[in-house]
């Protein structure tokens, strides 16, 4: 396929300046060079190389750069970059000679190295040795992201996903520099990582799922490979154990638990809403310290998820309770509270974000939370759901809040979306993938792609840039790579595929 032109690529960059004439081949004899003395900007390196050689078939060598001028080959360095590109942004420079990449951190790199996958041949993403001629458009791009918090969620509790998935999954976000992935680890259906102080959490409450099948659940060694494959993709693991409510699985597996003291059976059903943990026994807020303890221990990202939602069977008084008493146990674990919006039902407790799922544009409470400090990370379920159909015809998914084909998906302003909510308060976006009715990779991928990349662009880009006839255009052409990829996509009518 034709080299991308700059402007191609998904997440759009904030500026580019296309050379003309000025094409980059990749000779067979090219080397990576990397900031000398960074082993972080080296493993970026490495990352990039194995991509090359298994399509390219070169051996492309990784070197600490030499001083001076790239003069050959493709350069990952941590010098020289346009000043606005942050913490996470990077400044592409294109030439016949060489390809440059400079970042403050290696986080830059390898979002700039997202980009540069997009501007090669889509061949590039092939699993064996291609022959074609390895291509870049000539020019500059100078790019930064919008938001700070840009996400993905997998409920891995309706339905489990062995860890080869989550990885797969962390894989295809990278593609559109998503650094934040939500894992949903327990619900009324499954708890799905081990507690060594409250270990029948797993070996009995992950014992099934939605339907009956086995479930499953991540061992603490698995649940760290996860985090540190994510790390490697720039990617940051929120752990969410939703509570008070979705909890059946955890009241089932310890009957102390239940205000009555009986444990409920197991559920295998889809129904919400109608579990609480026992707010005014003690033991549970031993169990939750217990679990929120090792989870944290587990997670060296900034937040821990506690969900909060669709407490039905809990009264607001006791939902209160209940939140102002574990929100200090996060705080204490030098996290940071992450919760879906009904947290503000609670005290604030600082530096939380509200993780807004509404089917609205207004919400009182949220705009007061924020008002008070709190960050709002932005997940409309009729806009960032991705796991309710496409339309009426969709095999897979939900449709409670409404059908979500391409273009709703994109057509929102996450900084604006809101009412009253100050644009300053918005962290980010997050795009929920729910599994009551997902079961496999290929489930996730149908449901995710094109809809991701599009969230992924709201997160990303300036909004400056946002439009969606352009888009669907740009969008078109990741098709044929995610045919390379063997990503199952969802061939939308909207899109204009390549
Ligand atoms: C935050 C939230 N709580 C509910 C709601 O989203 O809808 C999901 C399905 O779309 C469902 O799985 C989830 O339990």
């Amino acid at each position: 396929s034709a080299a991308a032109a700059l402007s191609d690529v998904i997440p759009a960059p904030v500026t580019v300046q296309p050379a003309a004439g000025v094409t980059y081949t990749l000779p067979s004899g090219a080397s990576v060079y990397t900031a000398p003395g960074s082993s972080a900007a080296a493993a970026v390196g490495t990352y990039l190389a194995a991509l090359l050689r298994r399509s390219t078939g070169y051996a492309v060598p990784v070197a600490d750069a030499p001083a001076g001028t790239p003069t050959s080959g493709i350069s990952l360095l941590l010098t020289g970059a346009d000043a606005s590109v942050g913490a996470e942004g990077y400044q592409l420079d294109v030439t016949a000679a060489t390809v440059v990449i400079r970042a403050q951190t290696a986080a830059g790199l390898f979002h700039g190295v997202q980009t540069l996958r997009q501007l090669l041949p889509a061949q590039v993403e092939a699993a064996t040795v291609q022959s074609v001629a390895w291509t870049v458009a000539g020019g500059r791009i100078i790019d930064y992201p919008r938001y700070a918090y840009r996400g993905a969620m997998l409920d891995t509790a309706r339905h489990f996903f062995p860890v080869a998935t989550v990885k797969a999954y962390l894989d295809q976000l990278a593609l559109y520099k998503i650094n934040y992935l939500h894992l949903h680890l327990s619900d009324d259906q499954g708890w799905r990582i081990v507690v060594d102080s409250w270990s029948r959490l797993a070996t009995y409450g992950g014992s099934t799922q939605v339907g009956g099948g086995a479930g499953g659940y991540y061992t603490k060694a698995q649940y760290s490979d996860i985090v540190a494959y994510a790390a490697s993709r720039q990617i940051t693991i929120v752990p969410e154990i939703d509570m008070p409510g979705h909890t059946n699985a955890a009241l089932a597996s310890y009957a102390e638990l239940n205000c009555n003291g009986v444990a409920p059976a197991l559920y295998t059903g889809t129904d919400v809403g109608f579990s609480t943990l026992c707010t005014s026994k003690a033991v549970t807020y031993t169990f939750v310290q217990n679990v929120l303890s090792e989870l944290a221990a587990l997670t060296p990202g900034p937040y821990l998820h506690i969900g909060g939602d669709e407490a039905s069977a809990t009264t607001p008084a006791q939902y209160s309770t209940f939140m102002n008493q574990v929100q200090p146990m996060v705080t204490n674990l030098g996290k940071s509270v992450m919760g879906w919006h009904q947290i503000t039902g609670a005290n604030a407790s600082a530096g939380r974000v509200m993780q807004f799922w509404g089917t609205g544009t207004t919400d009182a409470a949220v705009v007061s939370a924020a008002a008070a400090g709190a960050k709002v990370v932005m997940s409309p379920a009729n806009k960032a759901y991705l796991d309710m159909k496409y339309n009426t015809s969709t095999p897979l998914g939900l449709s409670w809040a409404g059908y979500i084909e391409v273009q709703t998906a994109y057509e929102w302003n996450p900084g604006a979306y809101l009412a009253n909510l100050p644009a300053a308060s918005v962290l980010g976006v997050e795009a929920p993938m729910w599994s009551e009715t997902l079961t496999t990779l290929d489930n996730i991928e149908f449901m995710a792609f094109p809809r991701l990349p599009a969230l992924a662009e709201l997160g990303w880009s300036p909004w400056s840039t946002h439009n969606w006839t352009a888009f669907k255009t740009r969008l078109g052409a990741q098709g044929p790579r995610w045919t390379i990829m063997g990503i199952d996509f969802y061939r939308s009518t909207q899109v204009p595929w390549a």
